[in-house]
């Protein structure tokens, strides 16, 4: 049955209870669909419609199916609907983020016209915390502050909209905790949540996405946090345009709300004012309970993932899946809807202003300098970036040193230079590949896996970073640029710190080369293969996210390196068309090889081991081993072996700049075609003798 519960009395057969849930919205602005608006809220918000909005996963699977509503300034929507059926996609699609194994169809509009979002125009607080855990509550707001907020705007502004920002969250009492993570407790759930949500809206956006803003939060809380959100309606005469996704709202919470989105399996159950969700209910013979939470009687109504329990009589003993059947029906034959499309059309043929991205932000300078600042804390205060790595080496070092103790000049030395070199450029620097801790949290099968993770590799870095990274490059809070720029500058030191204290024993107990120009180059080229490693997984965090993935990717590379650098096989043995070109050349081990190697041998001598011969001399130089033994390329100096692993080092980092600006273009553009690919399936489905649709001509006629 699909009734009209817009203007039609409610179905008494299936219960004598009427509804009895009346909304008083709190909002300042809601009361008419279009009344009580301004129009500078309207001008110079943000109004957001989609129409018909399908999402569907590789295998074909639709995870939301024909979505159609809307965002106006100054009003705050609500998306609810059991566990899976679509919150966070929806989120993700209006904030044109979905996953690359996702395929979008349908129009998006922003004031009646088709732009991406993303990288700096809108703010989205995700699921996921990523925040940087070896900061304060203070100092990652204010960080964030001085990174998103303009230079006209004085240091003592920043601050105090900070800590303003902080207090409004109620986070007063936890400033100058830290935020924390695996292995040192900081935050609870909830506190870190309500500091993602601080960073997002420092900067007051006009549209905000918040997924799950009062998961971990007591029915108090979620309520201020609520009511703090809503109020940033009330701030200027901007109108801000705020999407949440909300489970188990509080009656106070559901109030704040100006319109509800009620989803299941994907399909809309009911999209419009929150006070008239109940007519729906009511009016299908499902009216909400006296004395019951509205919205835990939606959700129970139409949750139909716990079916058994619903027999047993919740929906007057209506299994859950005729339940939804229903109210899809009724509401997609009601006035609301009708209404629904009528203020799309309204919001298309109105417009607005093209979105800007924020470009009141920090300037380039002021972000490196601050990208540095942050990093360079982050990097002394976790004990896993770089301390338990020095810490290794230095183990490492001190072994090292003495299985190669007295390393002499006798022929027996050759070989074993050769080998500690070997160890060197490739162990040393193979462990700079990075830490576990995203593996680690998504692997907490017990305890001792943390530890065991840490001790091996410690808790960095690279892609937790990268994650971090990316929710703030995609939320615009700085260029990529700035942060390569950031990162690099502040793990110079650490570098430097970590080549020069396990360098140092690990060539003068042995009694390597003597010569202090000899020792500053074997450091300084232990130093760059250790940026470069780094550099390296960055690369391969850009292009792969995963955690796991991107170690064993990283690994592998590096193993292929070390195989065909000139060492395991001389390089004169090796096979030719790919091994040795274009591989060998490649690689960054055979310029740590080849360097090292000609650092350690031109100059001594060691005795010929052909002396006996007759007519051989009684010793060989360093050179000769380099060309007869080693196969090294004497032609050029040591200098240009180092000199190249610099270039590689900055290649590499550009690369990475490349890599992801690359695929922030790329993006739109390939999801642009993907969805006119599934839009004309789709046509092809509904209407196979019709045309394709045209988008653009679809979205405001
Ligand atoms: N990229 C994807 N590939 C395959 N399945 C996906 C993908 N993204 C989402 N899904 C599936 O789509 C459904 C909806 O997921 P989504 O995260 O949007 O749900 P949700 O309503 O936000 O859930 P929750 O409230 O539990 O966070 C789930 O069944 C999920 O497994």
């Amino acid at each position: 049955m699909a009734a009209s519960f817009y203007n039609s009395e409610p179905v008494q057969n299936r219960a004598e209870t009427q509804a009895t849930f009346e909304v008083e919205n709190l909002n300042p602005i809601q009361g008419s669909n279009t009344g009580g608006r301004s129009n500078r809220f309207m001008e110079d918000g943000v109004s957001l419609t989609w129409d018909d909005l399908w999402v569907t996963v590789a295998g074909g699977r639709s995870i939301l199916r024909g979505l159609t509503g809307y965002a106006r300034p100054g009003e705050l929507l609500a998306i609810m609907g059991p566990s899976g059926c679509g919150k966070s996609t929806l989120l993700d699609t209006l904030a044109g983020r979905l996953g690359p194994n996702t395929r979008q169809a349908g129009d998006i509009l922003i004031n009646g016209r088709k732009q991406s979002l993303a990288y700096g125009t809108s703010a989205y607080v995700t699921q996921d915390d990523a925040l940087i855990t070896t900061l304060t509550v203070r100092e990652a707001v204010y960080y964030s502050a001085q990174l998103q907020l303009p230079d006209t705007m004085a240091k003592s502004e920043k601050k105090e909209r900070a800590e303003m920002t902080i207090r409004e969250m109620g986070l007063q009492d936890a400033m100058d905790t830290r935020i924390g993570g695996w292995g040192a407790k900081g935050l609870s759930g909830g506190q870190k949540r309500r500091v993602s949500i601080c960073i997002e809206i420092l900067t007051r956006p006009k549209l905000l996405f918040l997924d799950e803003p009062t998961s971990g939060l007591d029915s108090a809380a979620s309520f201020y946090v609520m009511s703090r959100i809503a109020r940033l309606n009330q701030k200027d005469e901007t109108g801000r345009t705020i999407i949440a996704s909300i489970h188990q709202p509080s009656l106070e919470v559901f109030q704040l709300f100006t319109n509800l989105f009620l989803l299941s399996s994907g399909k809309t159950v009911y999209f419009g004012l929150v006070s008239s969700t109940n007519q729906l209910f009511a009016s299908n013979g499902f009216p909400c309970p006296t004395l019951q939470n509205p919205s835990d009687h939606f959700l129970k109504t139409i949750n139909k993932d716990f079916d058994k329990d619903i027999e047993l009589g919740y929906a007057n003993g209506i299994p859950t899946e005729e339940v939804i059947e229903i109210l899809v029906k009724s509401y997609k034959s009601s006035d609301v809807y009708q209404m629904v499309q009528q203020e799309i059309a309204q919001i298309c043929k109105q417009g607005g202003k093209a979105l800007e991205k924020n470009k009141r932000q920090a300037k380039f300078f002021t972000q490196c300098h601050v990208l540095t600042r942050r990093s360079f804390i982050n990097m002394s205060r976790d004990l896993g970036y770089y301390w338990m790595r020095l810490g290794i080496y230095i183990v490492l070092a001190v072994v090292l040193g003495t299985v190669f103790s007295h390393i002499g000049t006798g022929d027996g030395s050759i070989q074993a230079r050769g080998s500690l070199i070997m160890f060197v450029a490739s162990f040393l620097t193979f462990m700079a590949i990075g830490g576990f801790p995203s593996f680690v949290e998504e692997m907490k099968v017990c305890d001792y896996v943390d530890d065991v993770l840490y001790i091996i590799v410690g808790p960095s870095n690279i892609f937790v970073f990268f994650q971090i990274f990316e929710r703030e490059r995609l939320n615009g809070h700085y260029g990529v640029t700035a942060f390569v720029i950031g990162n690099t500058l502040s793990a110079l030191p650490f570098l430097a710190m970590v080549a020069l204290i396990p360098g140092t024993i690990t060539y003068f107990i042995p009694g390597l080369h003597s010569g202090y120009q000899h020792f500053l180059f074997f450091v300084t080229l232990l130093f760059a293969c250790m940026m470069l490693v780094e550099s390296l997984m960055m690369i391969v965090a850009s292009l792969v996210p995963n955690f796991l993935m991107g170690i064993i990717v990283g690994a592998g590379i590096q193993g292929l390196m070390i195989l065909v650098g000139g060492f395991f096989r001389l390089p004169n043995h090796l096979p030719k068309p790919v091994l040795k070109y274009p591989l060998y050349h490649i690689a960054f081990h055979k310029y740590a090889y080849q360097g090292l190697f000609k650092n350690e041998f031109q100059g001594l001598t060691f005795p010929n081991v052909q002396g006996g011969v007759a007519g051989s001399a009684p010793t060989i130089s360093g050179e000769e081993i380099l060309k007869q033994t080693w196969h090294i390329e004497t032609g050029y100096s040591k200098w240009v072996d180092l000199a190249i692993l610099f270039a590689m080092v900055v290649f590499y980092r550009l690369l990475f700049s490349v890599i992801v600006k690359t695929t922030e273009k790329v993006k739109p553009v390939v999801a642009k075609f993907r969805s006119a690919t599934r839009k004309e399936k789709v046509q092809v489905m509904v209407n196979p003798s019709a045309t394709p649709l045209d988008g653009e001509n679809r979205q405001c006629q």
